[in-house]
């Protein structure tokens, strides 16, 4: 290679181009402040300009800091991974989910406790719901499958990620949005869209974030090394591109004036309703699922040391997946002014969508053919494989509760949230427990995690929380169901809705049990991290890269 004269040291176009965004949105924000029509969003316009300014200064910062030249693609041949905005979004998961998780704990004891409300609007249920999904949902879950995908992409195509300031925007700003979105909900800013909350300004700065997103990691798999796009990645770009889609569908709001927080959305009536549902279902089909489908497919081979067990099982699920998801939004409107025909729709798909789910499901649990017997002595393989089952449990009720016969039992009912939380807790939270135990000894050049008994112990205790709190829920649910449909022989409601609501107490009581089992379990993860990362062992040589013969064997 020709030796080139050293550069003298310049701004890049991206340092110099958001440094100059950050600058404007600066300039944007503090004349909202000033011209707010509340002060909540004064509040959020003075955020926005506080976080803006530190971005400049930091961008700043950085030039004069780092050396003229920026990091090379490769060191001695090999990849030189960008890790600084996984480990970020690894240790913001952490602490999202046991925020989420706590206020989860919260809003069932308010259920069982309404005097725990304290009669304030900041702590009231309606506040701190979306608080609790927005927290575990996007900040836990977004955190680990931006952690994992940055990982995942970088390590399997054997590229550096794209990008200098763009991956650390896409982790800090995503991060930022969080912040907006979760003190707006406090604040009494939402748009009343069930896990699309915030308000257009919020949703706008995120649209930004997710397009940058979009562009590293497509950037990261065009750079790649390997012929071979793994099948983690494409479940990853599914989901980002996905979710891109979806965001900008149903959040197509017209704001009062730049200087409200309040918008109306485009759509009306029963058209509202179905692209609500055909985001919400699909946030549930490509965020909850595809993205965590890709940190199965990545990281149950490498734990198990195992190659995924069909590659081409792999291919025809994920076609089949997002193909039919993306149409079974109506079974949330079942009963209501939807067109029929768009119900059986909705309830057609469905039930088709068993099928590939358990594609999937056998996948990932096959993978473990010829080391099953690592169960015994890896807590955090056992953590990701019970994960498998429980998306095997939910994606089977999901298919049931979509029948309208069944659905018009369970609908509005405590069902409904015990099989959110078999999904959410069972499937979700396991398997980026599973991913954050792996991440972490990984990123930080550590032997192994400093406790493997802390994981056995995490485990059993909130596995313990989740039996308490689904089985709980399918029993309040039912008899919530038939309590609400039975009549008396003179054709009578046999109960009053209130005596529905008394009878639901203890199982809220047992419910809460659980999600004290669940936060208590979490906060042993916290401690295994912390202690990991301070104390834990450290390795020479960084772990390898995925092997072509791990991925590639059918
Ligand atoms: C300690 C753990 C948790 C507890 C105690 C908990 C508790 C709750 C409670 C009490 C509700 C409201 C139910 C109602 O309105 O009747 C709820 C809703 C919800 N939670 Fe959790 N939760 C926990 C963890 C999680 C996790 C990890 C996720 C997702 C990854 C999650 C996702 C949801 C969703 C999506 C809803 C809304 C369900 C619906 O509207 O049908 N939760 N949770
Ligand atoms: C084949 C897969 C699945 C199907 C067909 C399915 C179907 C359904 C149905 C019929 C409902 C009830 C709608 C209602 O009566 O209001 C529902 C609710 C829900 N499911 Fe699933 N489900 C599936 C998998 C999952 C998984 C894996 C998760 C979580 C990771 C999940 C999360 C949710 C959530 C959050 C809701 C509550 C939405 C709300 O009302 O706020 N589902 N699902
Ligand atoms: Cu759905």
């Amino acid at each position: 290679m020709a030796q080139a004269a050293a550069p003298s040291k310049g701004m890049t176009f991206g340092e110099m181009g958001s440094a100059l965004a950050f600058a404007g949105l600066a300039f944007l924000s503090i004349i909202i402040a000033a011209k707010a029509y509340t002060p909540e969003y004064a509040f959020h316009a003075y955020l926005f300009a506080a976080a803006s300014v530190a971005a400049v200064f930091a961008i700043v910062n950085r030039f004069y800091e780092r050396p003229a030249e920026l990091p090379p693609l490769t060191i001695g041949g090999k990849p030189n991974y960008n890790m600084g905005p996984v480990k970020f979004a690894t240790i913001a998961s952490v602490f999202w989910g046991v925020a989420g998780f706590t206020i989860g704990l919260l809003i069932a004891l308010q259920l069982a406790f309404p005097a725990l409300n304290f009669d304030t609007a900041w702590l009231s249920f309606g506040r701190m719901r979306p608080l609790h999904t927005s927290a575990v949902i996007f900040a836990f879950g977004g955190n680990v499958l931006i952690a994992s995908s940055f990982y995942v992409v970088q390590r399997t195509c054997r590229a550096r990620m794209v990008g200098d300031i763009a991956p650390w925007f896409v982790v800090l700003g995503y991060n930022f949005f969080i912040v907006i979105a979760g003190t707006g909900y406090l604040l009494g800013i939402t748009q009343g869209k069930e896990y699309a909350e915030p308000e257009w300004y919020a949703d706008l700065f995120l649209t930004i974030v997710w397009v940058t997103y979009f562009l590293v990691f497509l950037g990261t798999v065009m750079r790649r090394k390997e012929p071979h796009i793994y099948v983690a990645n494409w479940f990853y770009l599914a989901f980002i591109l996905t979710i891109a889609v979806l965001h900008l569908g149903n959040n197509a709001a017209i704001p009062v004036s730049l200087f409200s927080p309040k918008s109306y959305i485009v759509w009306s009536g029963v058209q509202d309703a179905l692209v609500q549902w055909w985001y919400g279902h699909n946030a549930v089909g490509f965020f909850l699922t595809a993205g965590f489908l890709a940190i199965m497919y990545y990281f149950i081979p490498k734990r198990a040391e195992r190659p995924v067990y069909s590659y081409r099982l792999s291919i025809i699920h994920f076609w089949s997946l997002i193909f039919m998801y993306i149409w079974a939004g109506p079974h949330h409107l079942h009963y209501t002014a939807l067109p029929d025909w768009a119900q059986t729709l909705g309830m057609v798909f469905s039930v088709m969508l068993w099928m590939p789910s358990w594609g999937g499901m056998i996948n990932g649990l096959m993978t473990l053919s010829g080391a099953w017997d690592k169960l015994r002595t890896d807590p955090v393989l056992r953590l990701m494989v019970v994960s498998v089952a429980f998306y095997g449990m939910a994606t089977f009720e999901g298919p049931l509760m979509s029948v309208k016969a069944v659905n018009s039992l369970s609908h509005y009912t405590d069902w409904t949230i015990g099989h959110v939380h078999a999904g959410a807790l069972g499937w979700v939270a396991y398997i980026s427990f599973g991913a954050i135990y792996c991440l972490v000894p990984w990123l930080w050049n550590k032997k192994e995690l400093y406790s493997m008994k802390a994981v056995s112990w995490h485990f059993w205790i909130s596995t313990l929380g989740i039996v308490l709190y689904i089985s709980s829920m399918w029993v309040a649910g039912i008899l919530q169901g038939l309590m609400w449909r039975a009549y008396t022989s003179l054709g009578f409601l046999e109960y009053s809705f209130i005596e529905t609501v008394e009878a639901m107490n203890p199982f809220y009581v047992i419910r809460a049990l659980g999600g004290a089992f669940f936060v208590a379990g979490s906060l042993i993860m916290v401690w295994n991290v912390w202690k990991t990362i301070s104390v834990g062992e450290a390795v020479e040589e960084a772990p390898q890269a995925m092997q072509p013969a791990l991925i590639a064997a059918e």
